[in-house]
């Protein structure tokens, strides 16, 4: 690496999209930010915006059939800024790898031993695994001189107590097919949690935080002095809260009751609960803007699929402050966390006895920046804190191979 190599290209690969940011790490700077949706679509749509040179954003509509084509093109993008993958001025390529198994509870260079293990963990983590792997092979072979990095969702999961993260089933099953609660969206509850207390002025190991990562996919978890001591995914990203497209909890007997007398097949229930349930199985949408808009409309399957989200939320927000004993905040985050004020304000109405209240005036205020929307008086802080998984993988890239 030479010395004035200081730049990190993220990528964040999910089930049919790309999401990148190109970041020089000599004072944190963004040099372009971007997407890729519909991956393996007939109509997939790159956008791409080069914030060095000047941020006008372009966009591309056009068939990428999978990862390795989306990825091209990115690489495309960013050579016409004269960013390109070539540059002698990358240091790494940092990904964001789903699952990553026992083995991996710190950001590790990625070789052929790596590769495998996240292989093998596909399984556990169908949706995501795959994509981050061609995402992984792709920039190798686009810069194999390059270190890669992988930064694991479950790595800030692996602190949670042996009570927490073991399923009360049959120890030596459970152990020979390393079936435990992982949890995910670690990268960005590990971010949420720190930025939580430098809101609060604190030192993240004094405080006890909630926080409540809702994008489509959503998990909560409890973090006590800047540890994960409980999550809500498990095993896999299925578990927990209600989402987009999961059930999120289901007695299991759901599955063995559909399988036996409904006769579907495992890959069809699988298919269900991964991608025809939560919000758009109850309503039809994944969107909470569109769940709100119909909802002001008075469509009464949009308020009930709310109402279910909410149920579900509020019973988490419940079960951590227990675990925890004391909370200090609880904060929002990700997509519909950040930018829902009715997700906020249901998730915590009535709920002053556990020292939680939002103040309707602040609650409404749209800004990026993390803020405080609880009244004054609360006991606990109820905040809003926008995460960003991708710098978070790019400080932990960076802090690798410039060690
Ligand atoms: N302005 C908004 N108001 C309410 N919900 C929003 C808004 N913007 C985005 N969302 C919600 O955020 C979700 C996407 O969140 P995000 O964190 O980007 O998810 P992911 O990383 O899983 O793709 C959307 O499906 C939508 O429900
Ligand atoms: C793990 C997970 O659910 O990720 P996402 O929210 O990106 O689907
Ligand atoms: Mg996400």
């Amino acid at each position: 690496m030479t010395t004035d190599a200081t730049r990190v290209l993220v990528l964040n690969s999910g089930s049919s999209s790309l999401k990148y940011q190109l970041l020089d790490m000599n004072g944190g700077v963004r040099l372009a930010v971007g997407l890729v949706e519909r991956i393996g679509e007939q109509a997939s749509r790159l956008v791409h915006t080069p914030l060095a040179a000047g941020g006008e954003k372009r966009e591309r509509e056009e068939r990428m059939a999978d990862h390795d084509a989306a990825l091209k093109a990115v690489a495309d993008e960013l050579s016409e800024d004269g960013l390109g993958l070539d540059s002698p001025e990358l240091a790494a390529i940092g990904h964001r790898v789903v699952h990553g198994g026992l083995r991996f509870t710190e950001p590790t260079v990625i070789d052929e031993a790596v590769l495998k293990e996240i292989e093998r963990l596909v399984p556990v983590a169908p949706l995501h695994n795959p994509a981050n792997l061609t995402g992984i092979r792709t920039a190798q072979r686009l810069r194999p001189d390059l270190p890669q990095v992988a930064v694991f969702d479950t790595a800030f999961h692996s602190s949670m107590p042996e009570y927490a993260a073991r399923y009360a089933i049959d120890v030596e099953t459970a152990d020979a097919h390393r079936v435990r609660r992982y949890g995910f969206h670690g990268t960005s509850h590990a971010y949420v949690s720190r930025e939580t207390a430098k809101l609060l002025g604190k030192d993240p190991s004094e405080v006890n935080v909630i926080v409540l990562h809702l994008g489509n996919g959503a998990s909560a978890s409890a973090v006590a002095g800047g540890r994960c001591v409980d999550t809500s995914m498990g095993l896999t990203p299925l578990e927990g809260l209600v989402m987009g497209t999961r059930s999120g909890d289901i007695d299991p007997a759901v599955i063995f009751h559909l399988e036996r007398n409904a006769g579907l097949s495992s890959d069809e229930i699988d298919e269900l609960l991964n991608k025809k349930s939560g919000l758009i199985g109850l309503c039809g949408d994944n969107d909470m803007r569109e769940i709100r808009r119909r909802i002001d409309e008075g469509d009464k399957r949009a308020a009930l699929a709310f109402d279910i989200y909410i149920h579900r939320l509020r019973k988490y927000i419940g079960a951590y402050t227990a675990v925890l004993g004391r909370v200090d905040a609880v904060a929002f985050t990700a997509g519909v966390g950040e930018n829902s004020a009715p997700v906020r304000e249901a998730a915590v109405l009535g709920l002053e006895e556990m020292g939680l209240a939002v103040d309707a005036r602040l609650n409404a205020e749209r800004s990026g920046e993390a803020r405080i929307i609880s009244p004054d008086y609360a006991r606990v802080a109820v905040a809003v804190v926008p995460t960003d998984e991708e710098l978070e993988i790019a400080n932990q890239t960076y802090a690798l191979v410039s060690a």
